[in-house]
């Protein structure tokens, strides 16, 4: 995507670079084609207009929960959000009704309590973090009030967190859809044993997949 709006020296722009992929800087000259460009770190970058990309600089210097909420919302825009949101372990973000996950490689128990559960149940779409709860809470509703049948597609690179994901949208249908725990096993404890191994078969038997979970 190429930059539309004038970059004229001042601007605060994003640059691509070998290393950082992005870095961000201001322009110090811009005569034709070519833009340059002294990155906050000093470096100083000469790129084609149409590499050079503008940045927001009305955003919160952290993050923004929803991207639609980005002035501009091309790739380091993007992608600076996801990293600085990832760096306070912030690792879910809407685009929209699309939920960006960002695996943490970390456990983050206190994300997927069942005090967290509670706090999903009918709460308004966009009122609490991104969560993967928003989302299945979303579909159950209009499944409940609509009677019309919902779809989640959970889909990314391999190892990407598409079996977790799934595993948490489940729990909560489950705990939606669930009775109280007989014979000690919960009805979402009884739910997640079955989908587990059902996730588990379909990835052994099926070796030409593509990356999506279900
Ligand atoms: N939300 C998360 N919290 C903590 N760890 C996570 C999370 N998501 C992913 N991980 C970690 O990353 C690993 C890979 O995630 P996962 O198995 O969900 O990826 P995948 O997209 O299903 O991969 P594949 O397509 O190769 O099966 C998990 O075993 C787990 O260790």
């Amino acid at each position: 995507m190429a930059a539309s709006v004038s970059l004229g020296v001042g601007s605060l722009v994003w640059v691509e670079d070998p290393v950082e992929a992005w870095i961000d800087g201001k322009v110090v000259e811009a005569t034709g084609a070519d833009i340059k460009v002294v990155s906050t770190s000093g470096k100083t970058v000469v790129a084609k207009a149409s590499n050079v990309y503008p940045k927001d600089v009305e955003a919160p210097p952290c993050v923004v929960d929803d991207m639609t909420k980005l002035a501009y919302l091309h790739e380091p825009g993007v992608l600076s959000n996801l990293r600085s949101r990832y760096d306070i372990n912030e690792i879910y973000t809407y685009t929209g009704s699309i939920l960006i996950a960002v695996n943490p490689f970390t456990r983050l128990p206190h994300l997927y309590d069942s005090h967290m559960m509670a706090q999903y149940k009918g709460a308004a779409f966009g009122e609490l973090s991104p969560h993967p709860f928003a989302i299945a809470d979303a579909a159950y509703r209009v499944m409940m009030n609509e009677g019309i049948s919902q779809s989640i597609l959970v889909s990314g690179e391999s190892g990407a967190g598409k079996t977790e994901s799934t595993k948490q949208l489940i729990r909560y249908l489950a705990y939606m859809g669930g009775r109280a725990a007989s014979e000690g096993r919960s009805v979402e404890q009884k739910v997640l044993e079955v989908i587990t191994l059902h996730i588990w078969s379909f990835k052994r038997t099926d070796k030409n997949r593509d990356d999506f979970d279900f």
